[in-house]
């Protein structure tokens, strides 16, 4: 039997488990606040931050959000962040990805004030989490560690092979598999567009985080049987639907759930830990910028 990875109960958990960190803040004068924003039009982006904004109200974090044109001065936004740094309300700040092309993507990366970088993106987020000593984990692959910890998916000495190798998600995932225990000690490797054989690496996988943002590129004919499979793809593709669009993964649902041994859905699956992990890093943001101890789940 197939186990399905509910990923919106595990979040949910996760929530509930933070509100004794926002109490303890709360009791010292703070509430913990996260600022996002949005420089886009894409409906996508725009649904992102606006669920990210609801579940700020659930858990009682202050949610300030601040939208600027898609074709305004880049100066627009670095100003933003600038007043956002200085302002002590605001603990956490996500610049929404992607930002449109005429701003300077790494510029706006080194611009937060890296311990308001809960999105774990700034250059010394980064080399902190390589280096094993991490002050955000980055939220989706943060996320994906709680699902695989919260479905006993054991990683020490596993397979993993990770699909995608980007900076938000492959890297970082691949990362603290990496890590020595508790999470990790997987050996672990990185497939991506250039990789030859996808198949043969799937082949002896343990574990698969598939990360490359292509629809369905992972069948259930590539996988190991009882191997994890962990989708983290989002695409929305054509359907007449309501919406007029279908959420579809990076990997074919009903193909590999023959196969995998427990496995993600999309939606429902990594998604909304992402979420969960940004508002976890936000507690944390709060206690480290008011010396409140926080306890996190
Ligand atoms: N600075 C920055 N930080 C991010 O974390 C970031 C970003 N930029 N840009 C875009 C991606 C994408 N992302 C998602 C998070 C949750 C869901 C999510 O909750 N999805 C739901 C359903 C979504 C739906 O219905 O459309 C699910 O999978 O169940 C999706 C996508 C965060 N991102």
């Amino acid at each position: 039997m197939t186990t399905l990875i509910d990923g919106n109960e595990v979040a949910a958990e996760i929530r509930d488990g933070l509100a004794d960190g926002i109490e303890s803040l709360k009791a010292e004068g703070t509430t913990p606040g996260l600022a996002t924003v949005l420089m886009s039009d894409d409906p996508a982006s725009e649904t992102y931050v606006s669920m990210k904004q609801r579940d700020c109200e659930e858990v009682g974090i202050n949610g300030i959000h601040v939208e600027l044109d898609a074709d305004a001065p880049a100066e627009e936004l670095y100003d933003t962040i600038d007043d956002l740094n200085a302002d002590p309300e605001v603990h956490g700040i996500l610049v929404q990805m992607p930002v449109p092309d005429h701003v300077d993507k790494r510029r706006v990366l080194r611009a937060i004030d890296p311990v308001k970088d809960v999105d774990g993106f700034h250059p010394e987020n980064v080399g902190r989490m390589v280096a094993g000593h991490a002050r955000y984990k980055p939220c989706t692959p943060h996320g994906i560690q709680k699902l695989l910890e919260a479905y006993d998916v054991e990683t020490e000495g596993a397979e993993a092979v990770v699909v995608g190798r980007s900076d938000i998600v492959g890297k970082p995932m691949t990362n603290l598999l990496i890590q020595k225990a508790p999470f990790g000690n997987a050996t672990t490797t990185v497939c991506h567009s250039r990789t030859k054989d996808l198949a043969g690496h799937l082949a002896d996988a343990d574990i698969v985080v598939a990360a490359a943002g292509v629809p369905e590129l992972v069948t259930g004919d590539m996988l190991k049987e009882g191997a994890t499979v962990v989708d983290v793809g989002i695409n929305r593709v054509d359907a007449a639907t309501e919406k007029g669009y279908e959420l579809v993964g990076d990997v074919e649902f009903e193909s590999a759930e023959e196969v995998a041994g427990k496995i993600t859905p999309v939606p429902g699956g990594v998604g909304p830990m992402t979420r969960a992990m940004l508002l976890y890093n936000t507690v944390k943001a709060a206690g480290l910028q008011t010396d409140v101890p926080v306890d996190l789940p």
